[in-house]
C-alpha cells in the first residue's frame, strides 16, 4: 500500500464528499435489511394463521398489507440511497482520475527531452491511460465496495446473531471460501486480460505500421508475407482470448454453486432447528435465505477488491516512477533575464549519457547579436547537438556557454526558450490547420502576421494553391505536405515569433538551391538585428554568413568567412568542389 499513499492527498481533497458517501451507504444498507426482516415476519404471520394460532383473517391481511408497504418503502429508499452512493463515490473517483491525469501530464511537460528519449511513447501513454484507470478502480469501486461490504456485514450479521446465533455461524462458514475462490479467479482473469491487451496492442501496432508503410509493402511486393504475419499474430491473439473466456466461464457457476451451498445449510440446519424448537418459526429460515443472498455479492467483492488494490498498487508504482523524476534541465532563475543574443562557447564538450558518444569536443566560438553563423559538417559531426545546447535541451558536459556574458544555466529557462525560434531537422506539424501550425509560434498572431511569415518562408503561394488555403488541415485524413513545404511552414512558425535567436537545423535540405536562395535572402532580412545560426550540409547555405564553422567528428576543423575558407585547402573547399560537381552532373 506504500505506493498508494500518493493518493491520500486526493482523499483529503474530497473528504466531505467521501464522508457523505459513507453516511449514505450506511443508510442504504440499513433500509436494505428491513426487507428480509419483514418478509420473514410476513411468513410468520401466514404460518400462525395456517396453524390456527391466529383466526382473524382481516387482522392477518392488515398486518400483511402493512408489511408490504414497509417493504416497498424500504426498497425504494435503499435503491435511492444506493443510487446516491454510486453518485458520490464514482463521481469522486472520476474527479481523482481527472486530477491524476493532469498531474501526470503536467509532469510529462516539465520533464526534459532526455526523458522522452529514454522512455517509449507507448509506455508514456499507458501510464496516463491504463495505469490511471486502474488506480481509479481503487479510489472508486474498491473503496465503495469495501464500505458497502463492511456496513452490510455489521448491519446484517448483527440482525442475524440477534435472531438465531447458531444458524448464523453455520451460514457464514462457506462465505470465506467464496471470497478466496473469487480472488483466485479474478486474479487469473486479470493476468489473462493483460496478455489479451498486450496482443491487442501488438496487433494495433502491426496494422498501423503496415498502413503507414503500405507504399513500401506494395513496391516490394510483400503483401503475402505481411498477410501471413498478420494471420499468425491474429491467431495467437485469438488463442489468448480463448484462454481468458475459459476462466471467465467459471466465474458465475462457481458463485451460484457456493450460494446454493449456503442456502442448503440454511434450509437443512434451520429446518432441524425449527423441528427441535430452537427456532420458533419458519419466517426465520426465509429471512436467513435472504440474508445469505444479500451477503454473497459483498463477500465476492472482497476477492475483487483485493485484486483491484493489488493492480492499483502496481499501476501507481509505475506512475510514481515518472512523478518522482526530476527534469534533467532545471530552471535556476525565477527572475526575468531579457536576452540580446550574444552567444559564446568556451571549451565546450558534450557526451550523450546513454551512448557515451562524445558529440562535441572542445568547441569555442563567439557570435554577436545581429550576426549569422553557419555550421557546416558531414552527417553525425555534432551540428544538431550544438544547436540543442543553445536551446538548453541538454546541458554541456564540460566548458561554459554564455549568452550576453551570462552562463546559460543562470538565465531564466522560460526567457531563454522564449528568445529562441528553433526549426528542427525533421519538421513536425500538428494535425491542425496550416494557419494554426504557423500561429503555434505566436499564439496571438494576426492573419496578416501569419501570411507575412508564410511569405518570408516562401510557402504562401503553395498554401493559397490549396482549395482551403490557410485553413487546410494537415495530417491524418488531412492533406500531406511535401518535405520542402513542411520545412517552410516550420520556418514560418519560427520567424513569426520574431525571437532574438533563430536556430535552423538543416531546414532547407528539401528545397532546391534557387528556392533556398530566395528563402535565405528573406531570412537575412527578417533576422537583421537578431542572432541566426544555420546548420547545413550545403556550402550554398553558408556562403553569406558572417562566420562559418566547419565541424568534423565533434571538433571545429575550420572557421572563418566563405572567401577565407575558399582560399584554404581544407574540408570546406573539398565540400564546395564536390557539391559543385554534383550540381553540374
Ligand atoms: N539522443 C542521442 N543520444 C545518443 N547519441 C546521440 C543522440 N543524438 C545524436 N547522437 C550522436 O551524436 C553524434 C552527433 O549527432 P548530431 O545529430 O549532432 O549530428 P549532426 O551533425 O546534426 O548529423 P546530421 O547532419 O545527420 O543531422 C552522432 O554520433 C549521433 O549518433
Amino acid at each position: 500500500m506504500k505506493e498508494l499513499r500518493h493518493l491520500n492527498k486526493y482523499f483529503v481533497k474530497y473528504k466531505w464528499s467521501l464522508l457523505l458517501g459513507l453516511v449514505i451507504t450506511v443508510a442504504a444498507r440499513i433500509f436494505a435489511v428491513y426487507v428480509p426482516q419483514f418478509i420473514g415476519d410476513s411468513t410468520h404471520v401466514v404460518e400462525q394463521y395456517v396453524n390456527g394460532e391466529v383466526t382473524d383473517l382481516a387482522l392477518v391481511k392488515k398486518e400483511l398489507l402493512n408489511n408490504i408497504l414497509i417493504i416497498l418503502g424500504a426498497t425504494l429508499l435503499s435503491a435511492l440511497f444506493t443510487f446516491l452512493m454510486r453518485q458520490t463515490f464514482i463521481v469522486v473517483s472520476r474527479r481523482i482520475e481527472f486530477d491524476l491525469k493532469n498531474e501526470v501530464y503536467t509532469q510529462y511537460q516539465n520533464l526534459s527531452i532526455n526523458f522522452y528519449k529514454k522512455n517509449r511513447t507507448g509506455d508514456l501513454m499507458n501510464r496516463i491511460s491504463e495505469d490511471v484507470s486502474k488506480v481509479r478502480m481503487y479510489v472508486g469501486p474498491a473503496l465503495m465496495y469495501s464500505i458497502t461490504t463492511i456496513t452490510l456485514f455489521v448491519v446484517v450479521i448483527t440482525y442475524m446473531i440477534k435472531t438465531a446465533p447458531l444458524l448464523t455461524l453455520y451460514t457464514l462458514v462457506p462465505l470465506p471460501f467464496l471470497s478466496i475462490a473469487i480472488y483466485k479467479i479474478s486474479r487469473t482473469i486479470n493476468k489473462r486480460s493483460s496478455v489479451v491487451q498486450l496482443y491487442l496492442s501488438k496487433l494495433n501496432t502491426f496494422t498501423q505500421e503496415s498502413f503507414s508503410g503500405i507504399s513500401v509493402i506494395k513496391s516490394y511486393g510483400l503483401e503475402n508475407q505481411v498477410n501471413e504475419d498478420f494471420v499468425s499474430l491474429s491467431d495467437s491473439s485469438k488463442n489468448k482470448n480463448l484462454d481468458l473466456v475459459r476462466v471467465q466461464a467459471f466465474f458465475f457457476p462457481l458463485m451460484v454453486l457456493l450460494i446454493g451451498f449456503s442456502n442448503l445449510i440454511v434450509i437443512y440446519i434451520g429446518g432441524n432447528q425449527v423441528i427441535s424448537g430452537e427456532i420458533d418459526n419458519f419466517g426465520v429460515i426465509v429471512e436467513f435465505l435472504m440474508y445469505v443472498n444479500m451477503l454473497t455479492w459483498p463477500v465476492a467483492t472482497v476477492g475483487f477488491v483485493a485484486n483491484m488494490v493489488q493492480q492499483a498498487e502496481a499501476s501507481q508504482k509505475r506512475i510514481n516512477e515518472f512523478l518522482q523524476q526530476e527534469p534533467s534541465i532545471k530552471n535556476y532563475n525565477e527572475g526575468k533575464t531579457p536576452i540580446d543574443g550574444n552567444i559564446e562557447f568556451k571549451n565546450v564538450n558534450f557526451t550523450y549519457e546513454e551512448t557515451n558518444i562524445e558529440a562535441l569536443k572542445n568547441i569555442s566560438f563567439k557570435i554577436n547579436s545581429g550576426e549569422t553563423l553557419a555550421i557546416i559538417g558531414k552527417t553525425g559531426s555534432g551540428k544538431s547537438t550544438l544547436l540543442e545546447l543553445i536551446a538548453r535541451v541538454y546541458d554541456a558536459t564540460e566548458g561554459t556557454i554564455t549568452i550576453d556574458n551570462v552562463p546559460i544555466e543562470k538565465l531564466n529557462l522560460n526567457n531563454l526558450r522564449e528568445a529562441i525560434g528553433y526549426v528542427p531537422q525533421d519538421a513536425f506539424l500538428f494535425s491542425d490547420s496550416i494557419a494554426n501550425n504557423i500561429q503555434f509560434g505566436k499564439v496571438d498572431a494576426t492573419r496578416e502576421e501569419i501570411i507575412e511569415a508564410a511569405k518570408n518562408a516562401y510557402v504562401h503561394k503553395n498554401i493559397i494553391g490549396f482549395s482551403k488555403g490557410y485553413e487546410t488541415v494537415l495530417g491524418e485524413r488531412g492533406i500531406t505536405l511535401s518535405g520542402g513545404q513542411k520545412q517552410r511552414v516550420s520556418i514560418a512558425r519560427a520567424i513569426i515569433k520574431s525571437p532574438e535567436i533563430l536556430l535552423f537545423d538543416d531546414c532547407l535540405s528539401a528545397v532546391d538551391t534557387e528556392t533556398e536562395e530566395i528563402i535565405l535572402n528573406n531570412l537575412y532580412r527578417v533576422a537583421k538585428n537578431k542572432t541566426m545560426i544555420m546548420v547545413s550540409h550545403r556550402v550554398s547555405t553558408a556562403k553569406n554568413a558572417d562566420k562559418i564553422i566547419v565541424l568534423e567528428d565533434g571538433k571545429i576543423v575550420q572557421e572563418g568567412v566563405h572567401q577565407d575558407l575558399m582560399n584554404q585547402n581544407g574540408p570546406y573547399l573539398d565540400l564546395y568542389n564536390k557539391q559543385l560537381a554534383e550540381k553540374e552532373k
